[in-house]
């Protein structure tokens, strides 16, 4: 995927790297966001009804997928424990479609975002740095808050810690539109849940455990067996908004499994190859168009240039 040539789009790609930087520091070859993450391969078997929702060519035949699990925040060492480092965790999904074609899905174990577009999101990631413990009450944070209720419901939503990557939900928020043999759309959320079900860890469980323990505890359960996500789509009725990542929709709309990721090992754990990857929010497929989400063209832009600097820092 090549950089934009729009000298706007740029601008705020740059504006949105500038302010992960400045909130958790600048660690060369890393991610600004997500930045410790695990690898691993496996494959993705679909189901009839994702045939019949769209003409995706991973919805017809057995395909080799990527997964990078992550943990929130642009540290590399961010411990797995900690909530504010790790919540939310990040799951992306690669579709290997063929030698240089792929399509991805990139998701977060919370259902919701906090801003409708990337301009807002960088005034609540400059609000949270100018909110450290010294800074007067209200905070920039609390005040931002105070004027955002759907930031405020995403901060305020519960986020466990889960007892494994394998045992958590991730959701693509965005939604997309599935096109079927007749040239129909159907917009639809994506859901990537796991096959044994959710299971968290209570805030002291949580505590007790080490920094590492869901990346090792992936290694361990590859070692013993293959880990299971299923892939669902939620479907949008017509009326429900279609391009807010801030907003919901209700809980009774139809969901239809696409079909089950099958994890089968990691790849090797030197981490460059989970460095070098860079997944991209817009499915450039056929059978799958970006909504008008504002969120979805500059996370593309953002992700392009983050990852060609990580790579070039790297010298990966
Ligand atoms: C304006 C909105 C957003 C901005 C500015 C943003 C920014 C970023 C940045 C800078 C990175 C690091 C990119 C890289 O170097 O690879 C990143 C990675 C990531 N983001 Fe976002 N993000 C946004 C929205 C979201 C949303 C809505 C989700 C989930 C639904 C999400 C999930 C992720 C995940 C999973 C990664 C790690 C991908 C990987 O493993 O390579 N982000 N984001």
């Amino acid at each position: 995927m090549p950089l934009p040539t729009d000298e706007k789009r740029l601008a705020l790609a740059r504006e949105v790297i500038q302010a992960f930087d400045d909130l958790h520091g600048v660690f060369p070859g890393y991610r600004p966001a997500h930045a410790k993450g695990i690898l691993a391969v496996g494959s993705f078997t679909s189901t009839a009804e994702a045939a019949r929702l769209s003409v995706a060519p991973h919805f017809h035949a057995e395909t080799p997928v990527f997964i990078r699990f992550s943990n929130f925040a642009g540290v590399p060492m961010a411990a797995d424990n900690k909530p504010d480092e790790a919540s939310p965790r990040g799951c992306a999904v690669r579709f290997q479609l063929g030698e240089h074609k792929h399509t991805d899905i990139v998701a977060h174990s919370t259902d919701s975002f906090p801003t409708r577009t990337a301009e807002e999101f960088i005034e609540f990631l400059h609000a949270v740095k100018a909110s450290g413990p010294d800074a007067p009450h209200p905070t920039p944070i609390e005040q931002f808050l105070q004027s955002h209720p759907k930031a405020l419901a995403f901060v305020m939503t519960p986020k466990p810690i889960p007892t494994s990557f394998g045992r958590e939900s991730y959701f693509s928020v965005s939604a997309y539109r599935f096109i079927d043999a007749s040239g129909a759309g159907r917009y639809g959320r994506y859901r990537i849940l796991p096959e044994a079900g959710n299971e968290y860890l209570s805030t002291e469980e949580a505590a007790a455990k080490g920094a590492n323990f869901l990346m090792e505890g992936l290694a361990a359960q590859l070692a013993s067996g293959a880990v299971k996500m299923q892939l669902w789509v939620q479907l949008a009725e017509p009326g429900d908004v279609v391009d807010d990542a801030t907003t919901q929709w209700p809980v009774e709309r139809q969901q239809v499994l696409l079909g089950v990721i099958s994890l089968t090992k990691l790849v090797p754990a030197d981490d460059v190859d989970g460095r070098r990857i860079i997944f991209d929010p817009i499915p450039r497929v056929a059978g799958i168009e970006p909504s008008a989400d504002p969120l979805l063209e500059p996370r593309a832009d953002v992700y392009v240039m983050s990852g060609r600097r990580r790579r070039e820092q790297a010298g990966i």
